[in-house]
């Protein structure tokens, strides 16, 4: 059964976006269509997100870099205009998840995860965190945790993401589509 996943990011230094495309090419891997999407036009590759996007699509992966445990800015701005969405209950049980990125291990990453799962539970929709058969998530020295993907990029943000990594952002994008074509 097709299905249309959006995977919509903010990226400043290229982390979350490494990681959104983990996702989206694991959401083509299952037959599914993956939307890349982002808030603002920053390179010539990027499409803004539109609310059509939102309304049509299937299930949703949101992931913003690790602002002081928040989302960035830029995302905030966003859903403070989808008052409207939210009015006529556009994106009710609709399955999504979040990810994030941060310098620095304990740098507030899992707050980041909560705090970008907010809007989404005013919104309606569905949020999927990572079972712990994934078996990455016990093992892993670097990011990932319960509450979605995540990546720790090192202070000079030059790291690439490591192997679990890599992993639970695949484990995301197939346990999405999955969910997502379930609930179609
Ligand atoms: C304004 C600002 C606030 C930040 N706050 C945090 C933070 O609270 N914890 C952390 O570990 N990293 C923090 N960072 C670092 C970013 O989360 C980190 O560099 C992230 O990997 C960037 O992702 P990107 O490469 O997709 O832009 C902050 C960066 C900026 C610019």
């Amino acid at each position: 059964m097709s299905a249309t996943i959006v995977v919509l990011y903010h990226s400043s230094h290229g982390s979350v976006e490494a990681m959104a495309h983990e996702i989206a090419e694991s959401i083509e891997q299952q037959g599914a269509s993956a939307l890349l999407r982002t808030f603002v036009a920053k390179n010539a590759h990027d499409i803004v997100i539109t609310k059509d996007d939102l309304i049509n699509c299937d299930g949703l992966a949101f992931g913003t870099p690790t602002r002081f445990g928040m989302m960035a800015s830029q995302a905030k701005s966003f859903w403070e205009t989808t008052s409207d969405l939210w009015l006529k209950g556009q994106l009710i049980d609709k399955p999504a998840c979040v990810f994030s990125s941060s310098s620095s291990m304990h740098g507030g990453n899992e707050a980041t995860l909560l705090n970008l799962s907010l809007p989404l539970l005013h919104h309606g929709m569905m949020l999927l965190g990572v079972p712990y058969d994934v078996p990455e998530l016990l093992a892993t020295q670097t990011g990932g945790t319960p509450y979605g993907a995540t990546h720790v990029a090192g202070s000079a943000n030059s790291a690439q993401l490591s192997k679990d990594e890599i992993k639970i952002c695949q484990s995301v994008g197939k346990r999405l589509t999955h969910i997502a074509r379930k609930l179609k």
